[in-house]
């Protein structure tokens, strides 16, 4: 049996890898390291901060109750993925901008400044997948935006890709004209670190990634 024979068997066996999130962009993710989920499944899960509760444990807390919910809804061997992305400046956790006013919002207190974008990954095998490692990583990124005009921010919230977005705006998107600095992962920005998620399924014995 040739090593690729192995790695292919070895997939066979493995379980299922479920994506427990309703981003489209950390689908798109995942695939840009050639890896399709078998199945997608949004976590309904309560997103509010606990009181004085800080960016790096709110982001880590939302992350593990995502997995968490969808692996105790499976009775297959799994893998459940899932992530959570905050903007903060400084201990204020930003908001997910839902409408036009919560995006001008967060644009107005970006705008000059330097914040943080925080993501938190996190695998959780379900109870029927014995050999499966939890796993969680934290990962920030450090974003300065130029000092923006009220017209160009018009223009941002007129372009609409802030809609859904952590602090209001999709570094993937419009934004990107106005990013003057990131220091730390790209990937994380948009949803998922790819760097430390690949690190986490190649520490596991499902065989998903080389
Ligand atoms: C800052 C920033 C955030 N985002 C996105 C990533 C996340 O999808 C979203 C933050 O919200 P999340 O709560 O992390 O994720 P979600 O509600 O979109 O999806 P789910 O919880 O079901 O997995 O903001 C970008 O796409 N680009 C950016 O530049």
């Amino acid at each position: 049996m040739t090593s690729s024979d192995q790695l292919q068997a070895g997939r066979n066996i493995a379980p299922l890898l479920v994506l427990a999130s309703a981003s489209p962009r950390r689908i798109a993710l995942l695939a840009q390291i050639g890896l399709v989920p078998d199945r997608v499944l949004p976590a309904n899960i309560d997103e509010t901060p606990a009181k004085g509760e800080v960016p790096r444990v709110y982001a880590q807390r939302m992350a593990a109750q995502k997995a968490h919910a969808i692996a105790s809804t499976l009775t297959e061997p799994a893998l459940v993925l899932a992530a959570d992305t905050v903007v903060a400046l400084g201990r204020r956790i930003l908001p997910k901008a839902e409408d036009r006013d919560t995006a001008r919002y967060c644009l107005e207190h970006l705008s000059g400044r330097r914040h943080t974008v925080l993501t938190s990954v996190v695998v959780a095998p379900t109870a029927s997948w014995a050999q499966g490692r939890h796993g969680a990583r934290l990962v920030e990124t450090a974003v300065t935006f130029s000092r923006l005009t009220p017209y160009q921010i018009d223009a941002l919230l007129d372009a609409g890709d802030w809609s859904g977005k952590a602090g209001g705006y999709a570094l993937q998107g419009h934004a990107a004209g106005f990013i003057r600095a990131l220091s730390g992962s790209a990937s994380a920005v948009i949803g998922l670190p790819l760097f430390e998620t690949a690190q986490l399924l190649r520490g596991q014995p499902g065989g998903w990634l080389a």
